[in-house]
């Protein structure tokens, strides 16, 4: 009973329950459930419409909690990461899905200030720029396998599940680009580590009391829905971490040796059942080689390696999976979209070399309104949350922004008190959406919004494209921002010129496509939940049709 006193204690003297909100449906579960539909119902946009951009919602025995869209009070949240932790609870939940407490998406303060140095490096612009084969390699071998399933004879589509296509395609890139290892998920359907990543991120359809008891008693966290399938994954996920770890320890002992070469080329597997066999010794970031060029006192412990193995395979592949899932999925709804990206494609993939590809994908303007329009309106992580560790302080306000008479404080609040264990959502996919931001057709897949965005979205405090689809952080407090969103981009941009150059995508009018959300947004279809997590497309192979006049880019978007 002393943990829900103390909760009662610290909620009862929270600022913030002297702010407007909605009303909560339970005392126990406050706003909760509803929440948990949010992604498919509007819900934080109705709830903006009516109480403005900062309100505060109810959770666990109705503690108040604070969610904003205010670009100034966001600002200041992920400005000041140090003193804005993430909750206990959600540092859980991402230690279960990268099988440690020690991987970058977890740690805190100085371990994640050091962690962060440590992997920045292999993040840069002109490193990932050297991953282009490998994004290219994996984007045309699954296009391919996409097309080997259609038949020649038989005009009609083929329903296909991106979702798991995506998936394995991912998981393939980010174990070469990553690690130098070939896990071939595309090619094995068995894959055990593609299997245990579907459980880990396997989204639970309905909202459960028991998450939230676990959420605020650790104690009953051991009895999880998912507790033998989740162990076994975690398992796998440290084992196959293992085996990298191994490999490339092997790997660097013999580069100190002299008759290196050979040995490096030809290492064998691990573990048999379950370890990946070697890629190209070509391949390249390594969190290993990056930890070993730091200096020693500042170098990672294996935990802490293997924590950063899983973290990266885990948040390096379902993010970009979740991202190109949505942006087909809106590009099978909004065909004149489809249309248009395919002709700006085709009019820059004259030179089939990988290299002129990420040139080429680079410079495709359109290309980049529709990676940008997707990633707006399809944020893979669609909210997030951060907990005042400070003993007060005065979250600022954009000038104006607490003149809403809904706002209590006879409409003049320039800040929002919050004292320690406060507990902030930043609702990231409410912000793209915002219609304050972005005007009344914010719901809309309308990449030509991006031909001139407007001067309110500037305002927005995020680290790419006037949102927060990657967050934002400060160097100097403890820098959250994704640290692989070069990496993602320069992937999803490679895989949507390749796949949409040669396949068209459309959409059976009669499925509804709903989002389920554990961090990572996955699709399913109402009306097949027996199914899981799946976004069946419908494919056929993209009628010929002439290339843009003079094949360029700069001149194909004139044209369109
Ligand atoms: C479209 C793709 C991606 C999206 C939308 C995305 C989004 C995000 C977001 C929102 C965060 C902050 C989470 C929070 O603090 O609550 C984050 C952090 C992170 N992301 Fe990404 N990400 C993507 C791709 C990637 C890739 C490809 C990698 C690695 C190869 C990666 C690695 C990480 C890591 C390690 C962190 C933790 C950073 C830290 O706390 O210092 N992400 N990502």
């Amino acid at each position: 009973l002393r943990p829900v006193a103390r909760l009662l204690w610290r909620q009862l003297r929270s600022p913030l329950r002297a702010l407007p909100g909605p009303p909560a449906p339970s005392w126990l579960y406050g706003n909760l459930a509803e929440l948990h539909e949010q992604e498919n119902t509007g819900l934080v946009a109705r709830w903006t419409a009516r109480y403005g951009p900062i309100l505060v919602y109810r959770g666990f025995l109705s503690g108040p909690r604070l969610l904003t869209t205010d670009p100034v009070a966001i600002a200041h949240v992920l400005g000041n990461a140090d003193d804005y932790p993430k909750p206990d609870f959600v540092r859980d939940s991402l230690a279960a899905m990268t099988a440690g407490r020690d991987g970058l998406l977890v740690v805190e303060g100085t371990v994640h200030r050091r962690q962060r140095k440590i992997l920045a490096p292999a993040f840069s612009a002109a490193h990932i720029r050297t991953l282009t084969p490998i994004f290219y390699d994996k984007a045309t071998e699954l296009r391919d396998i996409w097309l080997a399933t259609l038949d020649a004879t038989d005009p009609r589509p083929k329903r296909t599940d991106v979702l798991a296509g995506l998936g394995r395609a991912t998981l393939d890139v980010i174990g070469l680009a990553g690690f130098g290892y070939a896990f071939d998920a595309l090619t094995d359907d068995t894959n055990e580590l593609a299997r245990a990543f579907a459980v880990v991120f396997a989204t639970a359809r309905r909202f459960r009391a028991m998450t939230v008891l676990q959420a605020w008693f650790p104690v009953l966290r051991r009895f999880r829905w998912d507790g033998a399938p989740m162990r076994a994954a975690q398992a796998t996920m440290r084992r196959v971490g293992l085996a990298l770890i191994e490999e490339k320890l092997r790997a660097a002992a013999d580069e100190l040796r002299p008759q290196a070469g050979a040995r490096k080329a030809a290492s064998t597997p691990i573990t048999p059942t379950s370890a990946p066999t070697p890629a190209s010794p070509t391949s390249r970031v390594r969190a290993v080689r990056a930890n070993t060029a730091a200096a020693p006192a500042q170098r990672m412990s294996v935990p802490e390696i293997l924590c950063q193995i899983t973290t990266l395979l885990a948040a390096g592949h379902e993010t970009t999976a979740s991202a190109l899932t949505w942006a087909l999925y809106a590009l099978a709804r909004a065909p004149g979209v489809q249309a248009r990206l395919r002709a700006a494609v085709r009019g820059a993939a004259d030179e089939a070399e990988a290299e002129a590809y990420a040139a080429a994908a680079a410079r495709c303007t359109y290309l980049d309104w529709v990676v940008r329009e997707a990633l707006r309106l399809h944020a893979p992580v669609t909210s997030t949350m951060r907990v005042c560790a400070r003993a007060e302080d005065a979250i600022p306000l954009t000038p104006g922004n607490g003149l809403a008479p809904a706002n209590g404080n006879g409409g003049g609040r320039t800040s929002v008190a919050v004292r320690r264990g406060d507990i902030i959502t930043i609702p990231i996919q409410a912000v793209g959406r915002d219609v304050g931001v972005w005007g009344e057709d914010a719901g809309v897949f309308r990449p030509e919004r991006w031909a001139a965005p407007p001067a309110r979205a500037r305002a927005v405090p995020g680290l790419w494209g006037s949102t927060l689809t990657f967050l934002n952080g400060n160097p100097l407090s403890g820098n959250r921002a994704c640290i692989g969103y070069k990496f993602a981009l320069l992937e999803i941009k490679i895989f949507l010129f390749v796949l949409v150059k040669d396949i068209e995508f459309a959409m059976d009018p009669a499925l509804v496509v709903e989002k389920s959300v554990n961090v990572v947004t996955r699709p399913f279809v109402k009306s097949e939940p027996h199914l899981g997590n799946q976004m069946p497309l419908n494919i056929t192979r993209a009628p010929c049709a002439p290339p843009c006049p003079a094949n360029s880019v700069a001149r194909c978007e004139e044209d369109h």
